[in-house]
């Protein structure tokens, strides 16, 4: 068995890099270290454009680290694995020697597994994985929230400059590596460049309501309706909500948010001046909704989306991450009187577990997946990418990393 011919050795590539907060990304040569022990060298194909590239980007990001390659949506295919590693298989060469009744060869080429990286890792061992009851993954967060993979170093190096990691996956680059527990094997059979949207938004949103009790036949408000937002609707209407009502400040959102599943839309900034959202929604729902999600990351409308919750019972979700330094507060007595805040990572979706099942599920026509690709762009025009999310046609722009 022979494996490909850059195993082993760096791979020169290209990756658009951000070099400070707040500066658009370059396109630089980079040189990608093999991958150590547990460690996946991928070939990224395809990768989205998220509001937390955006964010890290814009230097709003506490944990932001410059040098970087962003890019944490991505799919792709095993080049080579390092020592140890057992969930995901690279491109491999067979040679088989077949008697008939001469002596002959046969080659057979294996492509590497179809993957998709994954910002919270799954281990399976540490004390958050055995909890059952979480699925973010104590392995390697510590390390990725420096920008480094878990022996503390990076595997990217632009003129003798090493570059950071970011989310543990940085797919804005044409190969990178991630550790072991940070990917997943999908069907080879899902476009990679559709799929590899379950990397971040689809999933988080489809997570942030499916892993919740309670949503079938119940009321829910959505705030912001983006890739998350949307995805939160269409989530919604997979397990039976009864009303759906999409809040957006965008009014260009009102066709989208309609189109995949909302019974209402509300503009905060039409109502009448003095009116705030929260106090229309619970006038409209007779009391407040069941279900809320934040999904814009503005600290004001996670407040807005727990105080339009019903009295009681009302749960507000919290998807959106907010800039540094900015804190949420209400009246405490909004969580006296029966209110539930929480927030959702990644929906709570435990990637190597579940991504494989929602790649089938896409494949069998039970998810919505290409709906939410509006735009797409090549490695070489990727800034465009980053304007056109201001854009409220565009709900994800696909960056195509081979052009
Ligand atoms: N917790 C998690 O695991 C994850 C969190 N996120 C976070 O989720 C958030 C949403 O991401 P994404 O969908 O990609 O972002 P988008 O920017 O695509 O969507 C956000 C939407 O909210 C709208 N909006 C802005 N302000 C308000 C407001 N005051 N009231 C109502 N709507 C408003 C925006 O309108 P306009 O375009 O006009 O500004 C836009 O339509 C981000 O904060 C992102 O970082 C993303 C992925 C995973
Ligand atoms: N680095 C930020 C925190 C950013 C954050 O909350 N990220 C989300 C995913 S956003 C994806 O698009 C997340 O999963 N958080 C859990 C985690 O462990 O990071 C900061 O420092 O505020
Ligand atoms: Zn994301
Ligand atoms: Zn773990």
């Amino acid at each position: 068995m022979a494996e490909a011919d850059t195993v082993g050795k760096i791979i020169t590539c290209k990756a658009a890099v951000c070099w400070g907060a707040g500066e658009p990304l370059k396109v630089e040569v980079v040189e990608v270290d093999p991958p150590k022990a547990h460690e996946v060298r991928i070939k990224i194909l395809y990768t989205g454009i998220c509001h937390t590239d955006e964010y890290t980007r814009s230097g709003k990001d506490a944990e932001g680290a410059f040098p970087v390659i962003l890019g944490h949506e991505g799919g792709g295919i095993v080049e080579s694995i390092g020592e140890g590693v057992t969930n995901v298989k690279p491109v491999r060469i067979i040679y088989l020697h077949l008697r008939r009744s001469f002596w002959f060869l046969e080659m057979y080429w294996f492509q590497g597994d179809h993957v998709i990286p994954l910002y919270t890792a799954e281990c399976r061992e540490c004390k958050f994985c055995k909890s059952g009851k979480t699925n973010l993954c104590g392995s390697v967060r510590a390390t990725q929230g420096q920008g480094l993979m878990p022996d503390k170093t990076s595997r990217f190096t632009v003129n003798g400059q090493r570059v950071f990691h970011f989310m543990g996956t940085s797919t804005f680059s044409q190969y990178t590596v991630v550790a072991d527990v940070s990917v997943v094997a999908v069907n080879p059979s899902a476009a990679l460049e559709k799929v590899c949207l379950l990397g971040c938004g689809i999933t988080t949103a489809w997570g942030s309501v499916v892993k919740q009790q309670g949503v079938k036949g119940s009321t829910v408000a959505v705030f912001g309706c983006g890739c998350i937002g949307l995805g939160v609707i269409n989530a919604s209407v997979l397990v039976g909500a009864s009303r759906i009502i999409a809040v957006d400040v965008n009014p260009g959102k009102e066709t989208w948010a309609r189109e995949f599943g909302a019974t209402d839309f509300v503009n905060p900034t039409k109502l009448p001046e003095g009116q705030r959202i929260q106090d229309y929604l619970v006038e409209i729902t007779d009391g407040g909704l069941d279900f809320t999600f934040d999904a814009t990351g503005n600290v004001d409308v996670m407040r807005a989306a727990l105080e339009a919750c019903h009295k009681g019972w009302g749960v507000s979700t919290i998807i959106g991450v907010a800039a540094a330094g900015k804190e949420i507060s209400t009246r405490p007595f909004q969580l006296v009187t029966g209110r539930t805040w929480r927030g959702s990572a990644f929906g709570g979706v435990k990637g190597r577990t579940e991504i494989p099942g929602l790649v089938e599920d896409y494949l069998n026509g039970k998810i919505k997946v290409d709906e939410y690709v509006t735009h797409k762009r090549t490695l070489s025009t990727i800034n465009d990418g980053f304007h056109d999310m201001h854009d409220g046609d565009c709900i994800r722009c696909v960056v195509d990393m081979n052009l």
